[in-house]
């Protein structure tokens, strides 16, 4: 048969573009499991977050990446430099021009330095839903003037319009190799990240605006423990601000916010790891977290 022919490609592949360009919501969307935190606001991704599709012929390893931005903090070097180490070690790139904005300098920034790597360049129009079919074309030939890629492929994450071609177009870049993943794996992404992403965008949701960047999340402990109605798991967790009024804010009047928090992370986690989740959360404040070395590498950065 025709299919059989083809050989088995796999390999490693990330979306780039600036803050806000929809790499997170593409790679959920495609991956269909929420794995990664998304937000209208630039800059949420904070761990480089793996998404495993598996096809016939290939499985497709995503990695999903920050936005590379203007460092203003410690913490904004460390981000960009996992950015560029992550691009370095992937096949295909999957860059990110909204259809809805025009290029402008930090796609043109993006585009020269993506253009020194050795892997395949796929420039990906995205939120194509937000404009009528003659934008889409403006944009798909500035793109194209713009620099030489691989493929260009229109996509809304939104929709779902296109999100087949263009897992169809990354996968036929991808390298001929064995199957690098056991079938059913979505992420290798260690539980305890993934659960410590779930309990920040708990805690950030209704609060994005006042407290945009500052929430880290750090799992102490996880036990599983016998109770009457059977296995549980326990799950220690702290969650980090910068000041005590975002404390404040994050725990609400008189605990009132964080039992919301503590029950919607717990459901999402529940639904991750398969089991009744018993959560014990406390917010501590650790001041100026983002600028201060010792507390960026306890905090995982
Ligand atoms: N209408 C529409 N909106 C989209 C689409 N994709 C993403 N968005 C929205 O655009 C915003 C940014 O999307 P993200 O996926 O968080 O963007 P990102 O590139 O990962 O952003 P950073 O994490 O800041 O780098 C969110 O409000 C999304 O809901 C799309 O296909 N259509």
């Amino acid at each position: 048969m025709e299919q059989s022919s083809q050989p088995y490609r796999a390999g490693f592949a990330c979306f780039v573009g600036r803050p806000n360009a929809g790499k997170s919501t593409l790679t959920n969307a495609i991956i269909g499991s929420k794995i990664a935190i998304t937000s209208n606001r630039p800059q949420t991704t904070r761990h480089v977050v793996r998404g495993i599709l598996h096809r016939e012929d290939s499985q497709l390893i995503l990695i999903d990446t920050p936005g590379l931005h203007k460092p203003k903090t410690l913490l904004g070097e460390r981000l960009n430099d996992q950015v560029r180490q992550t691009w370095n070690e992937v096949d295909v790139v999957g860059f990110c021009i909204p259809a809805n904005e025009k290029l402008g300098p930090g796609d043109r920034f993006i585009a020269r330095e993506i253009a020194a790597l050795s892997a395949k360049v796929v420039a990906v129009v995205t939120k194509i839903d937000l404009v009528d079919t003659k934008r889409v074309a403006e944009q798909l030939m500035a793109v194209s003037e713009m620099a030489e890629f691989a493929d260009i492929v229109p996509v809304s994450a939104v929709s779902g319009t296109q999100l087949d071609t263009l897992v169809e177009v990354l996968s036929k870049h991808l390298p001929e190799s064995p199957q690098l993943y056991p079938d059913d794996m979505i992420s290798d992404e260690p539980e305890r990240v993934m659960i410590a992403e779930l309990i920040r965008e708990a805690a950030l949701e209704g609060v994005r605006d006042e407290l945009p960047h500052s929430i880290a999340v750090v799992i102490e402990d996880i036990e599983e423990e016998e109770t009457e109605e059977g296995p549980r798991t326990k799950i220690y967790a702290e969650i980090y601000v910068e000041r005590q009024s975002q404390k404040a804010i994050v725990i609400g009047k008189a605990g009132a916010r964080m039992r919301v928090v503590g029950t919607r992370a717990r459901k999402e986690i529940s639904k991750l790891i398969d089991s009744r989740v018993y959560l014990d959360l406390h917010v501590r404040v650790a001041k100026d977290w983002q600028r201060n070395p010792k507390y960026l590498q306890r905090l995982g950065f």
